[in-house]
């Protein structure tokens, strides 16, 4: 459960007294997630999220993806906008961390999604590159490719406690990847975690995309190539399931279009974002904080898909 930072009932009180959105009734943690604290808050005018900024998320990069939803939702696109408070503020700070009352949006999000749900998925990422194409502020990728080895090399062998012989298995992976990396491809502002848990729906249609944390200016493809590896796997990254992977390509291609040399890159991109998942959760496995509710995800997972991808090539792509 992702609560690092517990709210006590008066201070949420206290938060909400400056906004115009009624009084606290209750307010409990959510279950799901890694990064933040988030909590589902309901008042005597509605529902809503808070949600405490935790290790990985900059205050100082807020600002970007505030005016990210801000542009998205202007364009029609059903992403969750910060509310400004009575004073027009919309950053704010309690119980020590950055923190935003934010929009709550009905669906739930899918564990074994459809064909059907992937190629609405993909058709929901290819129209928010294209609500993107005219926004005008950047961000650099903070798990972005310079990354990966120092990462990888901060890791070092405690890589083996995950796993006998994960750290040269990561080391394979992040020399391949970054010979093969198709670093000129088109670039933009990208979602760069959009993960079934991260899309909202209602059946077959897509009524939300949330958790806008990681999003940054980077190769557009590369954020199909994230959610293909999170989408047309199972969870321990055993399984693959080509159809969802080409549903979600079929469903950007139709929304917003994917150049040939796009498509060509997806193998190399895909097996980037596996490097990257690895790493992260890899770290976080050696690094999370004793007594935070969190559920640990597991690095292995990735080495796993990395594998797929690097035996069944680009025929997954095609
Ligand atoms: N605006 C919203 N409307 C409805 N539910 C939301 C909203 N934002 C978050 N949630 C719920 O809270 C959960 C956790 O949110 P979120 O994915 O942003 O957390 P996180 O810790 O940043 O997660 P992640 O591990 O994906 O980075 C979501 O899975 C969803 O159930
Ligand atoms: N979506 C990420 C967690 C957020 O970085 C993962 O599954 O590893």
């Amino acid at each position: 459960m992702a609560v690092y930072t517990q709210v006590s009932a008066e201070a949420l009180a206290r938060f909400l007294a400056g906004f115009d959105h009624g009084e606290l009734v209750s307010a409990k943690g959510i279950a799901e997630g890694v990064e933040n604290s988030n909590y589902l808050v309901d008042t005597t005018a509605g529902r809503f999220i808070l949600t405490l900024y935790e290790k990985r998320v900059n205050a100082g990069d807020l600002p970007f993806f505030l005016a990210m939803l801000d542009h998205l939702a202007a364009r029609g696109n059903a992403v969750p906008r910060a509310l400004p408070d009575r004073n027009g503020v919309a950053i704010h700070e309690l119980e020590g961390r950055p923190a935003c009352l934010i929009e709550f949006l009905p669906g739930v999000s899918v564990s074994h999604p459809t064909e059907a749900q992937a190629f609405a998925a993909g058709a929901a990422m290819g129209r928010m590159h294209e609500a993107l194409a005219d926004f005008a502020l950047v961000r650099e990728n903070s798990m972005g490719i310079d990354t990966w080895r120092p990462l990888f090399e901060r890791c070092g062998r405690d890589l083996d406690g995950i796993a006998p012989g994960l750290y040269d298995g990561v080391g394979f992976a992040l020399d391949d990847v970054l010979a093969g990396w198709p670093g000129h491809l088109p670039t933009g502002t990208i979602h760069a975690d959009l993960f079934p848990d991260n899309v909202l729906m209602r059946g077959d249609t897509v009524t939300g995309l949330i958790d806008f944390y990681f999003a940054c200016t980077d190769i557009r493809a590369y954020d199909l190539a994230i959610m293909h590896g999170a989408w047309s796997f199972d969870s321990t990254g055993a399984q693959i399931y080509p159809a969802i992977g080409q549903a979600l390509i079929a469903g950007y291609q139709q929304a917003f279009g994917l150049l040939a040399e796009e498509r060509a890159g997806l193998l190399y991109l895909s097996k980037g974002a596996c490097v990257r998942f690895l790493l992260s959760r890899a770290w976080d496995w050696l690094n999370t904080p004793a007594g935070a509710m969190v559920t640990r995800k597991d690095p292995l997972a990735y080495l796993r898909r990395f594998k797929a991808y690097d035996i069944q090539g680009t025929a997954l792509f095609g």
